[in-house]
C-alpha cells in the first residue's frame, strides 16, 4: 500500500497554480520531495495533512482521504514546519512535553516520550535551557522532536536542513536516515537541494512549478555509470598509455584515470597493466551517477557522465 498517493492534485491561488495535476504514489521509506523555492512543496504538505482543501484532484495518506479524514491523518503523521515556531523563553523539554500532551498523551507518558525523543535527536544535555539561546541546528532538532513525540507512522519534514552549516546538514541528514531505518517511521522530507537527498532517501519526487518532473527510486538515479575510476600512487601517465594501447578509452581527471568499461576484460587489463608496470593501486571503483544530473541533463538523464555537474572534467583529452 502506498503511504502517499495523489491523483490529479491541483491547487490554485489567485494568480498562481501552486500544484498542477500532480499524480504520484510512494511506498513506505524515506522519500525526498524536491523542487526550487515556490515549486509547491509546502502547499502539498498542507493538503496532505488535511489542513487546506485542494482545488481539484484527490490524495490519500496512509490510505486515508485528505479531504474527509484529516484528523485521523494528523493523529498518525508528525509535521516539522519550515518556519521557526519556537517560544524563546521555554525549554525544549517543556515545549516537547506540551506538544505530546496536545496529542492526547497523559502527563507521565508525555514526559517520558519527550525525554526519549529529545535524546534520539541529540538534545539530551541542553533540554532544560530556554530555547532562545539555542543554535539553528538545536532549534531544528527541537522541531524534529515535536514531530516525532507522538510516535507517528509517518513524518513530514519541511526543509529540515534550512539554515544549517555543512556539518549541521550532514548530522540532520544522518538523523533523517535513522528515523527511517532504526525507528521504522516513514519520512517525507522536502528540500530545494536535490543532491543532499541522495544519501538519505530511498525515493525522490521532483516537482517544478507544481508539476511532476519525476518520481523514482534513488538507486535508479545512481546506477553504475559504466566508467571506472582508477588511482595509482605514481605512474598515471604510463598506465594511461598502456590501457589506451590495449584498446580502452581512457582520460585523466585530476589524480584519477577514468576508464570506460568495455566488458569484464577491462578489469583484467587494468590489473595486469598495474602489475606489469609495478605500480601501487590505491583504488579502482565503479563511478555512479548523481541525481543532480537529472537537472543537468533533463532530456537524457541516463547518459553516462564522467563528472558531477559543475565539476569540470580535467583534461578532456584521451591517450
Ligand atoms: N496562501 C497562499 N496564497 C497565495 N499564494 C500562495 C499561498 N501559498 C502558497 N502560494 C504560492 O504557491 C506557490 C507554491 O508555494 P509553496 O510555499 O508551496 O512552495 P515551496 O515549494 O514550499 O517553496 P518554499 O520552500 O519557498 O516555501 C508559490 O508561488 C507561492 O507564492
Amino acid at each position: 500500500m502506498p503511504i502517499i498517493a495523489t491523483q490529479g492534485l491541483t491547487m490554485r491561488f489567485p494568480g498562481v497554480t501552486a500544484l498542477d495535476d500532480l499524480t504520484f504514489a510512494v511506498e513506505a521509506g524515506v522519500v525526498g520531495l524536491v523542487g526550487a523555492n515556490g515549486a509547491g512543496k509546502s502547499t502539498l504538505i498542507k493538503i496532505l495533512l488535511g489542513l487546506v482543501p485542494a482545488s481539484a484532484g484527490q490524495a490519500r495518506v496512509l490510505d486515508l482521504d485528505v479531504a474527509t479524514q484529516g484528523e485521523s491523518i494528523r493523529e498518525r503523521v508528525g509535521y516539522m514546519p519550515e518556519y521557526e515556531c519556537l517560544p524563546p523563553d521555554v525549554s525544549a523539554t517543556e515545549f516537547v512535553v506540551h506538544m505530546a500532551r496536545m496529542t492526547g498523551l497523559p502527563p507521565a507518558a508525555a514526559r517520558e516520550r519527550a525525554a526519549d525523543t529529545l535524546r534520539h535527536v541529540g538534545l539530551y544535555e541542553e533540554r532544560y535551557r530556554p530555547m532562545g539561546g539555542y543554535s539553528t541546528g538545536m532549534r531544528q532538532r527541537v522541531k524534529l522532536a515535536q514531530a516525532l513525540v507522538h510516535d507517528p507512522q509517518l513524518v513530514f519534514l519541511d526543509e529540515p536542513t534550512n539554515g544549517l552549516d555543512p556539518a549541521g546538514r550532514d548530522e540532520m541528514l544522518d538523523l533523517i536516515r535513522r528515523i527511517g531505518a532504526e525507528f521504522g517511521i516513514s519520512v517525507l522530507v522536502t528540500s530545494h537541494l536535490l543532491g543532499e537527498l541522495e544519501r538519505s532517501c530511498d525515493h525522490v519526487v521532483i516537482i517544478d512549478g507544481g508539476r511532476l518532473l519525476r518520481s523514482q527510486g534513488v538507486a535508479a538515479f545512481t546506477a553504475a555509470s559504466g566508467v571506472l575510476s582508477v588511482e595509482v600512487e605514481d605512474g598515471m601517465d604510463p598506465l594511461g598509455h598502456r590501457l589506451a594501447a590495449a584498446g580502452l578509452t581512457v582520460r585523466p581527471e585530476g589524480r584519477l584515470l577514468l576508464v570506460d568499461v568495455a566488458g569484464e576484460h577491462t578489469y583484467d587489463l587494468i590489473r595486469d597493466a598495474v602489475v606489469d608496470l609495478e605500480l601501487c593501486l590505491i583504488r579502482m571503483e565503479q563511478r555512479r551517477h548523481h541525481i543532480e544530473e537529472v537537472f543537468a541533463t533533463p532530456q537524457a538523464p541516463q547518459a553516462p557522465h564522467p563528472g558531477r555537474p559543475g565539476q569540470a572534467v580535467v583534461g578532456e583529452g584521451t591517450w
